[in-house]
């Protein structure tokens, strides 16, 4: 699924010591960046708003699988941007929520910095800094506009720039990148996360694993949120168990409460292994 939308993205430059970036200006110059939609030479239909970079949406015709998920890219530098862990999930899930827990649980003895991404605020970000999650200036907050998906995905230079800024600025150890909350087809790019969470809570019901989508079949992590409301609605944990195990090829999901650190430590263990293993390093 991985396409060549995301050509424009590899002639961006790496130039750090600046403290500019480029990415959020650049555009493909075929297209003009004037809003509307039209149909490109590949067929589909484009459009440009909100300060996204011109961007297609991929069609997704199957829920996808665990097992043909994109794997680590062998190309990436973490010398240019720290291993970056992607945050995604409906909206109210608890992704904030898990982007504090994390904070908490290894801003001691990692250099963490978070950018959140909001649809038309910038909420997320200020939630973050209420809270002390980071020192202010570790965290950027990025407003996507409608399509938080497509920042995520298709036009990801909106979040590679504060990124990289960031990772250079803190040397940073761990980037943490929370998706806008969207629907259940919204999913990282491998170029944008390392590590790709998906979470999702109770409350809608325990249907949701077995609904599928790109997030709950292909993230390497699967959270399902929330557990201490499960008897208000009457989600059953022994069904999205089971769906989620098959939905997921048995790949690993996390029961939590991350509002209560529930859960939160075999999180951080999953993300703490996955780092040892890209980058080499020793986890502390
Ligand atoms: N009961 C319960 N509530 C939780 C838990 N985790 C988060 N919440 C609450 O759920 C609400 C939404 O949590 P957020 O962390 O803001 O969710 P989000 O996914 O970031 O939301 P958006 O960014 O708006 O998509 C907040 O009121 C949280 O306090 C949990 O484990 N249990």
């Amino acid at each position: 699924m991985a396409s060549h939308d995301h050509d424009h993205h590899h002639h961006h430059h790496h130039s750090h010591d600046d403290g500019d970036h480029h990415h959020s200006h650049h555009q493909d110059g075929s297209h003009g960046g004037g809003g509307g939609s039209w149909v490109g030479e590949d067929g589909r239909v484009w459009h440009s708003h909100d300060g996204l970079a011109p961007h297609s949406h991929e069609p997704i015709y199957s829920p996808g699988d665990f097992s043909k998920r994109a794997p680590p890219l062998i190309s990436r530098r973490f010398a240019e941007r720290a291993f970056t862990v992607g945050i995604g999930g409906p909206v109210g899930t608890g992704k904030t929520a898990l982007m504090l827990a994390l904070c908490r649980s290894l801003r001691e003895k990692y250099s963490l910095a978070a950018v959140t991404n909001d649809i038309f605020t910038k909420e997320d970000g200020e939630f973050l800094i209420k809270h002390g999650a980071l020192p202010e200036e570790r965290i950027r907050a990025v407003e996507t506009g409608g399509c938080p998906h497509a920042a995520i995905r298709e036009d990801i230079s909106i979040n590679l720039g504060p990124l990289e800024e960031l990772s250079n600025l803190y040397k940073a150890d761990l980037l943490l990148c929370e998706s806008g909350g969207d629907n259940l087809a919204a999913n990282f790019s491998r170029e944008l996360a390392d590590y790709i969470i998906y979470i999702i809570d109770v409350s809608g019901g325990d249907k949701i694993p077995r609904k599928g989508g790109p997030g709950i079949t292909q993230a390497d992590l699967l959270i399902i949120n929330k557990t201490d409301l499960a008897p208000a609605v009457g989600a059953d944990l022994a069904v999205m168990e089971r769906d989620a195990l098959r939905m997921r090829e048995g790949g690993p999901f996390v029961f939590a409460q991350v509002k209560h650190g529930v859960g939160v430590e075999e999180i951080v263990n999953h993300i703490l292994q996955a780092w040892e293993i890209a980058t080499g390093n020793k986890r502390r």
